[in-house]
């Protein structure tokens, strides 16, 4: 939590100062309010006004009305929390697009706008109502020590009997407190994550008469988030009850302990009246401060996240194009390797498989063999639990995520297109936009912008919906090649495309193997066909040979060849 707020306080350092500037003001001006108090009780007491009290007061107005007539004095604070939560922001979005983070499980787009983005939003508590309490109790309870020091009296201990007795109710609170938070940001989560997802399939809902359904589930969903704010709500309740309890028995038990000392003479009435205002006035800081804690757990998960975006992103290159790229991968070995998921059984074991340019290399087997996996272990995603994968001469786990995202692209089946037009898209990481398009021609992709009327400048609309999918796939392989990657894994990204579309797609594979290292992920007949030599995956080991090597001896692949053709077929 310390470490937290000494990053917290870090940011916005533009504004820092001139908000200190203001919250010691602030807090200065608390003092004026005790100095009246004892220039009234001295009048009332013994009839003549305390000098010293009224020259205090005045130098308190002077020094707070000179720092009020600077311009923009009362806004300094509101500043410097602008100011930081824009660096945060920044610094967290700017996190987001490192490539360690790009397919970071806990960084959905929904946990990033509803826990994180929204983490930041609350910030505001920290600068705007932690520090400036922080201050105002230091310096009030600076001068009640010394007061208490002088006059003999034991009360400056108060408040600290106080904090202790906030902290021992709070503490006891917070022990529930992780779970209700957590339950609660759970149910938060699930709900917008719910949202985003109906949001975008509506049209899928609509179509297949699932609206109601689905309402029942969001139903559900929002029943449980009413159900862990409510529970929420009752901690903060109680976490309140407690503040408020010891702060109201702390101003009214010290009235009473003062008492007894101003009968006996001990203090003076001013004196005690001193005392007192001052513990009030300290009191109900602390108060702040312990509702301000509550908040701050409730927002951990989130300034957690954003901590270890930030740092990750300060730590790693700012995008693959800056990654320290060594000499080109122009061999990957796969040595003895093996692979697991922690829950599960072995998927393949004791692989060995060389890619090299020069052939289009394939992966080929039934769904569910492990296929995917391996292309993740490629990408650096996953890591083999036993053997070796080499690039070049350096192990796979010598590399760096940076280093994976500069050496190696990876095409699916379900690419992001941006709403811009097709040459935007295809361009999207081209730093030098002249000659791309004779590569991608050279490949023979996407002539089909040739026939089109606006030609790359035709819009493709959200997400590529004003284009068929065989011509998005085409895109999507085009800009992929213009990043001059070493590596390219395309899994099943020839499937869900007309045929038309994906002897284009094979075709260009087989090109680019010419100087890279392809590797075509796929368990369809007519892509299979194409490739120059096949890794077979099959009950958890690899067989690479010929397609008709293949399809004469392995009863498994001619299984799968058998089922494939018999699919197409049917249509
Ligand atoms: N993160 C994961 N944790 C545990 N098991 C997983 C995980 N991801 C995949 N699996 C399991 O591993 C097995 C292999 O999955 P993988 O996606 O690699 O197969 P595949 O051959 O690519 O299949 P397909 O052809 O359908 O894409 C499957 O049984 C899958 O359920």
């Amino acid at each position: 939590m310390k470490s937290l707020f000494k990053e917290l306080f870090r940011y916005g350092r533009a504004g820092r100062a001139g908000a200190l500037q203001q919250m010691i003001d602030e807090a200065v001006m608390l003092l004026l309010p005790v100095a009246a108090a004892a220039v009234v009780l001295t009048w009332w007491t013994e009839r003549h006004w305390s000098w010293g009290g009224l020259e205090l007061i005045a130098g308190l107005l002077g020094v707070t009305g000179g720092y009020y007539l600077l311009p923009g004095a009362r806004r300094r604070i509101q500043e410097w929390t602008v100011l930081a939560k824009r660096e945060i922001r920044t610094r967290y979005l700017r996190g987001l697009f490192t490539p360690a983070l790009v397919d970071d499980p806990a960084l959905t787009s929904h946990q990033v706008i509803q826990r994180d983005l929204n983490g930041i939003a609350r910030l505001d508590s920290f600068y705007g109502t932690f520090l400036p309490a922080i201050c105002a109790s230091g310096l009030v309870y600076a001068v009640l020590v010394v007061l208490a020091v002088a006059w003999h009296s034991w009360v400056a201990l108060l408040p600290l009997l106080c904090m202790v007795l906030m902290g021992g109710g709070m503490m006891l609170l917070q022990k529930l407190s992780p779970t209700i938070n957590r339950q609660y940001m759970q149910g938060f989560l699930k709900m917008g994550g719910r949202f985003l997802d109906d949001l975008g399939g509506m049209r899928t809902l609509v179509l297949f008469g699932a609206g109601e359904r689905s309402a029942a589930a969001f139903a559900e969903d929002a029943e449980f988030f009413r159900g862990k704010t409510m529970a929420l709500l009752k901690y903060q309740l109680q976490s309140l009850f407690v503040l408020n309890g010891v702060v109201f028995a702390g101003i009214g038990g010290s009235a009473l302990l003062l008492a007894p000392a101003v009968t006996t003479g001990r203090l003076t009435l001013t004196q005690a009246g001193v005392l007192w205002l001052l513990l009030a006035q300290l009191l109900v800081f602390e108060r702040r401060l312990g509702y301000f804690m509550h908040i701050i757990m409730s927002t951990r998960p989130a300034l957690q996240n954003i901590s270890r975006v930030i740092s990750t992103g300060e730590t790693a290159p700012a995008g693959p194009t800056d990654a320290a790229t060594s000499a080109p991968i122009t061999t990957v070995r796969f040595q003895d390797a093996s692979f697991h998921y922690p829950d599960g059984q072995p998927l393949w074991a004791h692989v060995t498989l060389t890619l090299q340019p020069g052939r289009l290399i394939g992966l080929v087997g039934k769904n569910g063999s492990g296929k995917s996996t391996l292309a993740q272990i490629l990408r650096g995603r996953l890591k083999i639990t036993s053997g070796t994968v080499m690039f070049n001469d350096e192990t796979a786990t010598q590399l760096t995520p940076a280093e994976f995202t500069s050496h190696v692209a990876y095409l699916n089946d379900r690419p992001y297109l941006f709403s811009g037009t097709i040459g935007e898209n295809i361009a999207l990481g081209v730093p030098d936009q002249t000659g791309w398009w004779a590569q991608v021609q050279a490949l023979g992709l996407c002539a089909f912008v040739e026939a089109l009327p606006q030609g790359l400048a035709t819009p493709v609309g959200e997400n590529g919906r004003f284009l068929s999918p065989g011509q998005r796939q085409q895109i999507a392989f085009a800009r992929l090649v213009l990043m001059a990657k070493d590596v390219y894994v395309f899994d099943e990204a020839t499937a869900n495309i007309d045929a038309e579309n994906a002897q284009i797609m094979m075709t260009a594979m087989q090109r680019l193997s010419q100087t890279k290292i392809v590797l075509c992920i796929t368990h369809e007949w007519q892509a299979i066909r194409l490739l120059d030599q096949i890794n077979f995956l099959a009950q958890g080991r690899i067989t690479t040979a010929g397609y008709s090597e293949l399809a004469k001896d392995n009863p498994d692949f001619k299984r799968l060849l058998a089922s494939q053709q018999g699919m197409e077929a049917a249509g």
